[in-house]
């Protein structure tokens, strides 16, 4: 009971925290696919006010169906043309799943004043709350999700008390078209609305933990290589603008395969972490740490070459003095690394050119004999 309690806890702050990097982009990509989809679904809607025209309906009601199916489509070429500039604005997903609910609301509030019971019975236009709710899940945001939600259970509720409030007699409230609206059948939708944004926040949080895992390596528990494409570009951004220097440290671990060779795979995995504990000991705060493949890593700090080499440096001879024990009782053998140092923005502005910088100086530290760090070509 207590470690549930816990564990709904961790996942009610997961989902009020702002998401990482990875999982904004994801979103950023959700909104525009959110946008797209309303900028469609709002054209068609322009054909039901000419489907009520042809079909003999008032010229009143197909101008009013005209002029909201207008300002909708209005409204989802504007935020087709905002989620374009993809994370430009912070506010964007929570001012679009807003316009959403609020949009179903306005439907509802015309459709109440035309005939109270249509505005609380039709069922319908109410799913435009369920939708607008489902499709915040494509945003990655558990705050979105659980915003759209409340607001839809807010405007809802307080269409149904003023819907109430003006029925002066029961029979107001009754529709040979709509049916009866009671105090239970709405208070059942409420309930669906609640339940369904629990639903969805509960989809937003398994999409996260999916995402996070495939940022996040296996073995040793670091972010991987998809993590760093996906979080350099901004950190070189932030970089540039601060005017600031970064250096890449592309680090192998030396003769790793004798580990394996000779001790088993098992010791070898448990040196990769014993290596990694190091590297991560040492390492300052604001410094990225990454495995991109079997025994190479790679450490981003945020300075200039000069200063980075004499980091990674001290790192490496702190390495050589933890030796790693193989197996209980084994003598402890001595590990050590070789890596190479790229600059950004000087010897490459993006992550490829930095790496095969970096990469070089690599191979030329392990053909000069393996256990050193090289920042400049010889
Ligand atoms: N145990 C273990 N081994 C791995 C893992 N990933 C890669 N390897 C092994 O690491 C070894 C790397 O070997 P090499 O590329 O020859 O490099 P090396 O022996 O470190 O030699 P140098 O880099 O030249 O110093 C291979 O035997 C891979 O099978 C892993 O996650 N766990």
């Amino acid at each position: 009971m207590h470690a549930t309690g816990g564990r709904l806890r961790d996942i009610a702050i997961a989902l009020l925290s702002r998401p990482d990097e990875i999982m904004l982009e994801v979103g950023a990509g959700g909104e525009l696919l959110v946008a797209r989809l309303r900028a469609v679904l709002a054209a068609m809607l322009l054909l039901l006010p000419l489907a009520n025209a042809l079909g003999g309906g008032s010229v009143k009601e197909t101008m009013i169906g005209l002029g909201g199916a207008l300002f909708v489509n209005v409204f989802a070429q504007l935020w087709l043309a905002l989620a374009r500039q993809r994370r430009q604005f912070r506010w964007l997903p929570f001012a679009s799943a807003a316009f959403d609910v609020s949009a179903t609301t306005l439907v509802l509030i015309a459709l109440a004043m035309n005939h109270l019971p249509a505005g609380l019975n039709s069922l319908i236009v109410w799913c435009g709350y369920v939708l607008a709710i489902l499709l915040t899940a494509l945003r990655s945001d558990g705050r979105i999700t659980l915003f759209a939600g409340a607001l839809a259970i807010v405007q809802y509720g307080a269409l149904a008390l003023v819907v109430f409030a003006l029925a002066s007699s029961p029979e107001q409230l009754l529709s040979s078209d709509y049916g009866a609206v009671t105090a239970g059948s709405q208070g059942q939708r409420v309930l669906l609305l609640v339940m369904i944004t629990l639903i969805t926040a509960m989809v937003v949080y398994r999409m996260q933990r999916l995402i996070e895992m495939s940022g996040t390596d296996g073995l040793t528990r670091l972010p991987n290589r998809t993590w760093l494409l996906h979080r350099i570009p901004r950190l070189f951004e932030s970089v540039r603008q601060d005017g600031d220097s970064l250096t890449l440290a592309l680090i192998d671990v030396d003769h790793f395969k004798r580990i394996n060779d000779s001790h088993g795979h098992h010791a070898g995995d448990r040196a990769l972490r014993h290596v990694v504990a190091v590297l991560r000991e040492l390492s300052e705060p604001g410094e990225w740490l990454a495995r991109i493949g079997g025994q190479e890593f790679v450490l981003v700090l945020r300075k200039p070459i000069g200063t980075a080499w004499e980091r990674v440096d001290a790192i490496r001879r702190a390495l050589g003095e933890r030796p790693f024990e193989a197996e209980r009782g084994a003598d402890a053998m001595p590990l050590s690394f070789s890596a190479g140092l790229a600059g950004f923005p000087q010897e490459g502005a993006d992550l490829s050119r930095l790496l095969r910088r970096a990469d070089n100086r690599l191979q030329q530290a392990k053909l000069q004999g393996r256990n050193r760090v090289i920042a400049r070509d010889s």
